[in-house]
C-alpha cells in the first residue's frame, strides 16, 4: 500500500486510539446533520433538486441496484489507487467536482476546499460561478492540481476572457458544463425565495473581469442589481449547438471534458468535436427531473467512446463502494459533489479533508475486500444488477 492510502488509515488509528472524529465516518450521515447545523436557506440550495426530486432520486436507485460480488484469495496485500486521466496520473480516481456559491455554507467558501483537495493530493474543479475569484482560489492551492469549469457564457468575450485567465493561473483542464443552459425549476429555491446569486453570491468570476465589466452601464458598486441581472442574463447561453465547441478548441490548448452528458450519441458527437472527455452527468438531479439516473446512463456510454474519451462520472457518489461502482461501469474517475460542501459547511477545510478521507479509506478497503488491488481490475464481472 502506498503513502496516499496509509494516510487514509488515518481515522481508523485514531478510532483505535479512542479518538472521535469531529463528524460522522458514515458519509451518508453528513446531510441530516448539515439540516440541523446550516441556515435554510444556504442548506435549502445546495441539497435541493429539480422538480419533485425525482432525478436526484434516481441517481441513487441506479446506484443501489448494483451490487458487488466479492472474489476471494487474490492476494490484495499491495493495492494502488492510482488512475491516468486526461494525461494526468492521479492519486486515486477522485476530484472534487464544480460547485459553486461556496460563501453560503462557510466563509472560507472555495479557498478552503482547494486547500483539502491539495492536501490530500486530489484535483480541484473551481466552478465559474465560485464566490472566490479564480486566481485567489489558485494562490491558496499552491501548484496543486486544478481544473477549471466554464459555464459558456452569451458573451464570446467573457467566454475568452475567462480562458486566458485560467490559463495564466495553472488550470490544466477545462470542464464545460453543457447541462445547465437555464437553471432548471428548483422549488426549495422558489419556496423560500433563496437565489444566492441575486444578492451578488457566485459572480466573483465576473465581478473581476474586464470583459463583463465592460457590458456594465455603471461600476457594480453603483449598481448592483444591474450588474447582477447583466450576470444572469449572460452567464450560461441555451442558443450553443455541437459546431459552437470549435471556438472553445480553437481558444484552449489543454484537454476539454463535457460535463452533463448523458446519451451515447452526445458522447460520440463529443469525441468528433475534438473534445479529450465527457463527464457522465445529471448535475445531481438540479436540472431535469425525471432524468434517468446517472449511472444508469454510464455503460452505454463508456461502451460509445470509453477508448476514445476520457470517461468520468458525478451524481449520487456518497460511499467508498458508489466509487467502485462507477469504475466498474467503465468511468476511470468520478467527481464529488454536495458530500463535500457539507463538510465544508460543517467543519472548514478539515470538513472536507474528513471527507476525502473517508471516502478514499472506504473505496480502498472495499477495493481488498471484494477482491481487487486496482482500479483496473474492476469491471462489469464486479457488479450484478439487482431488479
Ligand atoms: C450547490 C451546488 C452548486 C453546484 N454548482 C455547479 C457549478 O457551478 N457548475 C457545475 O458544473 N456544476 C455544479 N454543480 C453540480 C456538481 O458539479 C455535480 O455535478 C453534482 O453535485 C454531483 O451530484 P452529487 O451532489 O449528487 O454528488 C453544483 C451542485 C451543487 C449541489
Ligand atoms: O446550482 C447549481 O447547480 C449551479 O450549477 C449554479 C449555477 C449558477 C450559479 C451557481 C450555481
Amino acid at each position: 500500500m502506498g503513502d496516499r492510502a496509509d494516510h487514509q488509515y488515518e481515522i481508523y488509528l485514531n478510532g483505535l486510539a479512542g479518538v472521535l472524529p469531529a463528524l460522522p465516518t458514515d458519509l451518508t450521515r453528513l446531510e441530516a446533520l448539515a439540516a440541523e447545523r446550516l441556515a435554510p436557506g444556504p442548506f435549502g440550495y445546495v441539497a435541493g433538486s429539480a422538480g419533485s426530486g425525482r432525478t436526484e432520486r434516481a441517481n441513487r436507485e441506479a446506484l443501489d441496484r448494483l451490487r458487488i460480488v466479492p472474489r476471494m484469495l487474490r492476494d490484495v496485500s499491495a493495492r494502488d489507487l492510482s488512475v491516468e486521466v486526461l494525461g494526468r496520473t492521479l492519486s486515486a480516481p477522485l476530484a472534487l467536482g464544480p460547485v459553486g456559491v461556496l460563501s453560503i455554507v462557510h466563509p472560507d467558501a472555495e479557498r478552503a476546499a482547494a486547500r483539502a483537495a491539495a492536501a490530500q493530493g486530489v484535483p480541484f474543479v473551481l466552478s465559474s460561478a465560485s464566490s472566490t475569484p479564480m486566481e485567489d482560489v489558485a494562490e491558496a492551492m499552491g501548484d496543486a492540481e486544478r481544473w477549471f469549469q466554464l459555464y459558456w457564457a452569451k458573451d464570446r468575450e467573457v467566454t475568452r476572457s475567462f480562458l486566458v485567465r485560467a490559463k495564466a493561473a495553472g488550470y490544466t483542464a477545462l470542464f464545460v458544463t453543457l447541462d445547465t443552459p437555464l437553471l432548471a425549476w428548483r422549488p426549495r429555491d422558489l419556496d423560500q425565495a433563496y437565489l444566492p446569486f441575486l444578492k451578488g453570491v457566485g459572480t466573483a468570476n465576473y465581478f473581476t473581469d474586464p470583459a463583463f465589466l465592460a457590458g456594465l452601464a455603471k461600476p457594480v458598486e453603483e449598481d448592483l442589481n444591474a450588474a447582477v441581472l447583466h450576470f444572469v442574463g449572460m452567464f450560461a447561453d441555451p442558443g450553443k449547438t455541437w459546431p459552437d465547441l470549435a471556438f472553445l478548441r480553437e481558444n484552449w490548448d489543454g484537454p476539454i471534458v463535457l460535463k452533463g452528458v448523458q446519451h451515447p450519441d452526445d458522447a460520440r458527437l463529443a469525441a468528433d468535436a475534438g473534445m479529450d472527455g465527457v463527464v457522465v452527468s445529471n448535475h445531481g438531479g438540479r436540472q431535469v427531473n425525471g432524468a434517468i439516473g446517472a449511472a444508469d446512463a454510464l455503460p452505454a456510454v463508456a461502451r460509445a467512446v470509453g477508448d476514445r474519451l476520457a470517461v468520468l462520472f458525478d451524481s449520487g457518489i456518497r460511499t467508498g463502494d458508489d466509487v467502485l461502482k462507477a469504475l466498474a461501469l467503465g468511468a476511470s474517475a468520478v467527481l464529488l459533489g454536495r458530500p463535500y460542501a457539507y463538510g465544508l459547511g460543517l467543519d472548514g477545510q478539515a470538513g472536507v479533508e474528513h471527507v476525502i478521507r473517508c471516502l478514499l479509506a472506504e473505496f480502498d478497503l472495499t477495493l481488498a475486500l471484494s477482491g481487487h488491488s486496482r482500479p483496473g481490475e474492476l469491471g462489469p464481472q464486479s457488479l450484478q444488477h439487482v431488479p
